[in-house]
């Protein structure tokens, strides 16, 4: 598969007071696949904006390769073939769903009333056409975004925290139509702190900290390394002792004993070996790895790097 979005040691530095140069961003290696939907998460001030705006030809990199869809980052014709969703797009409150999707159109040159009309379709907004912005929840102004996003029938969008502030019913929506967007056959790069969110619809993520990707690859992989949790009763000493598990694998808690079984070893042998001795088992949890747990470990503790960005400094 071809990449969508391709950097090489993307570098971009700030000059800051106290620290000479800073590199922001620093020797960013990030590879997204076209058709896949893409989180790039990190905390505060990691670098998520800058990068973004690096891909899109807003700001120059100091150093490093960027290519967007086969082509140099800042080239215009790139422009054409992606959109761009900020956390907190700005339109004028007065204007209605499809006056704003006329709008946004027009610096398209596109005027195509039977593709507006589906676009608010799609985002089911096609029966409140009356109504102005400044009338809207907030779900449906994310929802009329996302529309404008499509106008020029982008295959690459960028998304910054798409659900942020929304409520369950309309992240729900906007979830589903992000999924409708890879079904399509476009790439999403999402920006987002909402890992839960993230966890359902990315099919592959960056965890960048500090201006430096830790990890990356696919959400299968990097959630790898569940556990499984088997409460059991009446466990004879000889099982305990011939399943050769450590004290950190298995403790006496009021209920019973409780296993805690790293998934890939094998469960279904201890528990035959339970049950084989006449042992009650009394329940059987999976305790998936989140992201939120991946993200915790890969950002929290790591040193410094020489150079690197902190949180805090101008925008
Ligand atoms: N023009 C600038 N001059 C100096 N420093 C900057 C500038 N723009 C951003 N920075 C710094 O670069 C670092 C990364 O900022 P960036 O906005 O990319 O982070 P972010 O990951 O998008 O954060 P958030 O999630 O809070 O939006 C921060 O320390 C920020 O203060």
């Amino acid at each position: 598969m071809a990449a969508a979005i391709e950097t090489k040691k993307l570098t971009k530095s700030y000059k800051s007071r106290q620290h000479g140069h800073i590199n922001v961003v620093d020797h960013l290696d990030l590879i997204v696949e076209e058709g896949e939907i893409f989180g790039f998460l990190g905390p505060n001030g990691a670098g998520k904006t800058t990068t973004i705006k690096m891909l899109l030809g807003i700001i120059y990199p100091t150093s490093g390769e960027g290519y967007v869809l086969g082509k140099e980052i800042g080239d215009m014709d790139v422009h054409r073939m992606i959109s761009y969703l900020p956390e907190r797009p700005y339109y004028y409150e007065h204007m209605t769903g499809p006056e704003i999707l006329r709008f946004y159109g027009s610096l398209f040159g596109i005027n195509d009333e039977a593709k507006f009309q589906g676009l608010l379709e799609k985002v089911n907004l096609h029966r409140d056409t009356t109504k102005s912005i400044s009338q809207y929840s907030k779900g449906m102004q994310q929802r009329i975004g996302l529309a404008q996003s499509l106008i020029n029938d982008p295959k690459l969008l960028f998304l910054d925290e798409p659900t942020g502030g929304l409520d369950p019913i309309a992240h729900r929506e906007i979830r589903d139509l992000i999924i409708s967007f890879r079904d399509e056959g476009r790439t999403v790069f999402i920006s987002s702190h909402e890992l839960s969110e993230v966890e359902l619809i990315c099919d592959r993520v960056a965890i960048i900290d500090r201006g430096i990707i830790r990890r990356q690859g696919k959400l299968t992989d990097l959630l790898r390394g569940g556990r499984i949790e088997i409460m059991a009763t009446e466990v004879a000493a000889k099982v305990l002792e011939s399943l050769n598990l450590t004290d950190s694998n298995v403790r006496t808690v009021p209920q019973g004993i409780l296993f805690d079984i790293p998934e890939e070893n094998d469960v279904n042998g201890i528990i035959d070996a339970i049950r084989t001795a006449k042992g009650n088992i009394l329940s059987i949890v999976p305790r998936k790895k989140r992201l939120e747990d991946l993200f915790v470990e890969t950002v929290q503790n790591k040193p410094t790097p020489v150079g690197a960005a902190q949180d805090g400094g101008a925008k």
